[in-house]
């Protein structure tokens, strides 16, 4: 059995490194410099790094150049996310090395060019499936995007090789992960699944690992590590057999 993948976050806003809870504008707790938090988190160990520009997702500017050095410095896989909605933050967001993007919005408001997306860049497309309940949201989860079942089988058929799934209710809040809706996800699909929003500590990791037969590939952790609730180090101990 494969085991589970960690992507620590750094999400920026201003040019620093925040963690929001529920995903809402103005929520934010800063953690100072992005390149610091990035290298810290390859140092301690992680294999992945979960990058995301805010303010591109909420259309309040963009961090664009700041992320680009960060993702370009790593020797770890990147997964960038956050305003990558046309041909030109796409080239961009490539451009910049990463392992693969995270389009949002992109798949509830243009689906035709995120077909167009699938179909030229293969793996390195994941969508991100940011819902409250079964209702996915997108422009920064301010606006109401579909019905996640429904567009996940779209996607499916057009060849979307994984998602990244976040539960914003959970988001943020150190509640503990959505397992259910993990669950009901990979019954969905046979695409692998990144889970994100929610964990809280080393028994949330044991328990999101429990679903890798099921589908889950890997898991983003943001807040907790932030907290100090636990260590990358003990994180990926945990998550190692
Ligand atoms: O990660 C967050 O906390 C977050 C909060 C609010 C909006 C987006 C957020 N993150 C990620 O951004 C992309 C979506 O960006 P876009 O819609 O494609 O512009 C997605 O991966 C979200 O999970």
């Amino acid at each position: 059995m494969s085991k589970l993948e960690l992507l620590p976050a750094v999400d920026v806003r201003d040019g620093q490194a925040v963690r929001l809870v529920h995903g809402e504008s103005g929520s934010e707790t800063s953690y100072g410099d992005p390149r610091a938090a990035a290298l810290a988190w390859q140092q301690a160990g992680a294999q992945w790094l979960h990058l995301v520009d805010l303010d591109a997702a909420f259309g309040t500017g963009d961090n664009r150049r700041l992320i680009g050095e960060v993702a370009r410095s790593m020797d770890i896989r990147v997964e960038l996310s956050g305003g990558i909605r046309d041909d030109d933050t796409l080239a961009a967001a490539l451009a910049t090395g990463c392992t693969r993007v995270n389009l949002g919005t992109a798949a509830l408001e243009t689906p035709e060019w995120v077909a167009k997306a699938i179909a030229e860049h293969g793996d390195r497309i994941a969508v991100g499936l940011d819902v409250r309940g079964t209702t996915l949201r997108g422009r920064g989860w301010t606006r109401d995007g579909g019905d996640l079942y429904e567009t996940l089988a779209r996607l499916d058929s057009e060849g979307c090789a994984r998602y990244v799934v976040t539960d914003i209710a959970k988001d943020g809040t150190l509640q503990g992960p959505n397992l259910d809706l993990l669950r009901h996800v990979c019954a969905a699909t046979d695409r692998p699944v990144v889970a994100s929003g929610g964990v809280s500590s080393l028994d949330d990791l044991r328990a999101i690992a429990a679903l890798v037969p099921e589908g889950v590939e890997g898991a983003i952790v943001g807040k907790a590590l932030y907290a100090e609730a636990f260590t990358l180090e003990e994180a990926l101990e945990a998550v190692s057999r």
